[in-house]
């Protein structure tokens, strides 16, 4: 289980987090969503134990996959060795990787649709690239704890479609506490079993996204228009699907 209780933050004058509380059992996964600068990654750090809490409390396991917003590198590592630093908790102070780990590392790396960088530096790749990497280092850990900061952010169509997908199979497992932020309302709606929405005024709402990525919602959310579409699913369930109205343009 992760998650925060009565969470404050504070940055000089200014409340990031005022008294957020949230909970993510294990089976479940929650998109966060919120305006730029709203607070979604220092949410994400004071519930990993980088950022301090003003006040309140924090709860996740000692071990947590986490994906950060932007990675870079200025060391020559191959991805599978970044994979593999995934395997570090398990090692010990002096342990080195073995079989093993390089085992799972390339599972990882398979299961995140990376497997072709394996070999590849990782300073070379794109940040799309890279983002897959670090997915598949997160997977590497074994943690039932997994925390993604914008995970769509550099990828592609295609790519966010893969995403989506693996994020779903991790979740279809039910036995991994997912966390993960988005600008993407389709996508909280795509993968997400809860979200939490933080508003622009300070307020949070959090619930199941059936209940909180609603039009009204959203719109508080983004100050944008917004219209919920309802469009065949896989199973040939609806699919709910917001659109949003920029520039004033209103779907039909
Ligand atoms: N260590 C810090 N010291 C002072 N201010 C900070 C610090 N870390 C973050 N902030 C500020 O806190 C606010 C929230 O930042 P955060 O990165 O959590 O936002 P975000 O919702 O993730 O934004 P985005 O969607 O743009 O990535 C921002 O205004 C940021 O400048």
């Amino acid at each position: 289980m992760i998650g925060l209780t009565e969470a404050v933050v504070r940055f000089g004058p200014r409340t990031i987090l005022d008294r957020l509380s949230f909970v993510v059992p294990v089976g479940r996964t929650l998109a966060i969503l919120g305006p730029n600068g709203r607070g979604k990654t220092t949410t994400l750090k004071a519930v990993l134990g980088f950022q301090r809490l003003d006040a309140g409390s924090r709860t996740a396991p000692d071990i947590v996959g986490y994906v950060p917003q932007t990675a870079s590198s200025n060391q020559r590592y191959r991805a599978i060795d970044v994979v593999v630093m995934g395997r570090a908790a398990h090692l010990g102070l002096f342990g080195q990787p073995g079989p093993d780990d390089f085992d799972i590392a390339h599972a990882a790396l398979e299961r995140a649709g990376a497997s072709r960088f394996a070999g590849h530096f990782f300073d070379r790749l794109s940040g799309g690239e890279r983002q897959m990497v670090l997915l598949a280092r997160a997977l590497a850990t074994g943690s039932a704890a997994l925390v993604f900061d914008e995970p769509a952010a550099a990828l592609d169509l295609h790519n966010q479609e893969r995403l989506l997908t693996l994020l779903n199979g991790l979740r279809a497992l039910r036995d991994k506490a997912i966390v993960f932020t988005t600008h993407d309302p389709n996508h909280a709606l795509a993968a997400a079993d809860d979200a939490l929405l933080m508003m622009p005024d300070g307020q949070s709402l959090f619930g199941p996204v059936m209940e909180t990525i609603t039009p009204g919602h959203l719109e508080r959310l983004y100050g944008v228009p917004m219209r919920i579409v309802d469009l065949p699913g896989p199973g040939g369930d609806p699919q709910r699907a917001v659109l949003p109205a920029f520039a004033g343009i209103r779907a039909a």
